[in-house]
């Protein structure tokens, strides 16, 4: 199926990139000519998001960012992955293999699209007046990070709960906020330690409190190879920390079912 992207003034945004390629693009093609594989998208764009037009590798269902800043790293990365497929004797020239640098690349930009993310462009505004001043807890929020040691996967939950100043946070913000600091390079703890002070930031509550469960794959798939193991990890900030009653409401509210 075809599809046209229109940047909203009428105007076919495919035939205008055709004219006039954005420097990354340019700097695709031309890698793309000296190397023997395709690192054009074979899927149509779907975008529609302003902004995203240009995007040569973001479908609007991953869309919760700006334009992105690091597709002119994808040549680079690709190739790093063509080479890596050849230290390990595997010939990236055969069929099978033959997208699979371009498809890795792309999958760890994914991986680490954090890095593309701030914090205000997470919260978009959402931060509400209202005088509440009991806990809120948001549980059991799911994650994928990188483990910045052997760049393999550590997933697990992350229970984030606050006691707000008259001024409450979108509920799903707390999400992105993980999402934002989780797809990057991490070690659990500052993953931690970073979504407590970006709430804090975000709406200078009287405390926030941060717990993360999580399965490490460098311990499991790999080393120690310890499958069932757990990491916890928290961070207590204002109340939370200066007051145990606080703290273990919320500790009892996120290990009730
Ligand atoms: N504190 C912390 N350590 C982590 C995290 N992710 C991975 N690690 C650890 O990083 C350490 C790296 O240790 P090294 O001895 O340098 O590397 P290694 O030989 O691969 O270590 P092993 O995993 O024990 O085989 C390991 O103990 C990992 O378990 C994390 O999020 N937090």
């Amino acid at each position: 199926m075809a599809t046209t992207v229109s940047n909203g003034n009428g105007t076919d945004v495919v035939s205008l990139l055709k004219k006039n390629k954005p420097p990354a693009l340019k700097k695709l093609a031309s890698w793309k000519d000296e190397n023997e594989f395709d690192s054009n998208p074979k899927t149509p764009r779907t975008s529609t998001t302003p902004g995203h037009e240009n995007c040569t590798f973001h479908h609007d269902l991953e869309l919760d960012h700006k334009p992105p800043t690091r597709e002119a790293l994808l040549p680079d990365m690709t190739n790093s992955y063509k080479m890596l497929l050849s230290a390990l004797g595997e010939d990236p020239g055969r069929q099978g293999l033959l997208k699979t640098p371009e498809r890795a690349a792309k999958a760890m930009l994914f991986f680490t699209k954090g890095y593309d993310q701030t914090l205000t462009e997470v919260l978009n505004d959402a931060v509400f007046d209202e005088d509440h001043d009991e806990m809120v807890v948001v549980k059991d929020i799911e994650m994928f990070s990188m483990c910045e040691h052997h760049l393999v996967p550590f997933y697990g939950k992350v229970s984030i709960g606050y006691l707000p100043k008259n001024k409450i946070l979108g509920l799903s913000k707390l999400a992105r906020i993980v999402e934002m600091f989780s797809r990057r390079l991490q070690v659990q703890e500052r993953l931690t330690k970073q979504i407590a002070v970006a709430v804090t930031q975000a709406i200078q509550p009287s405390g926030v409190a941060v717990v993360i469960e999580g399965v490490h794959m460098c311990m499991v798939m790999r080393g120690v190879q310890k499958i069932n193991s757990k990491t916890v990890t928290s961070t207590m900030l204002g109340v939370f920390r200066d007051d145990p009653k606080t703290r273990e409401e919320f500790l009892n509210l996120v290990q009730s079912k």
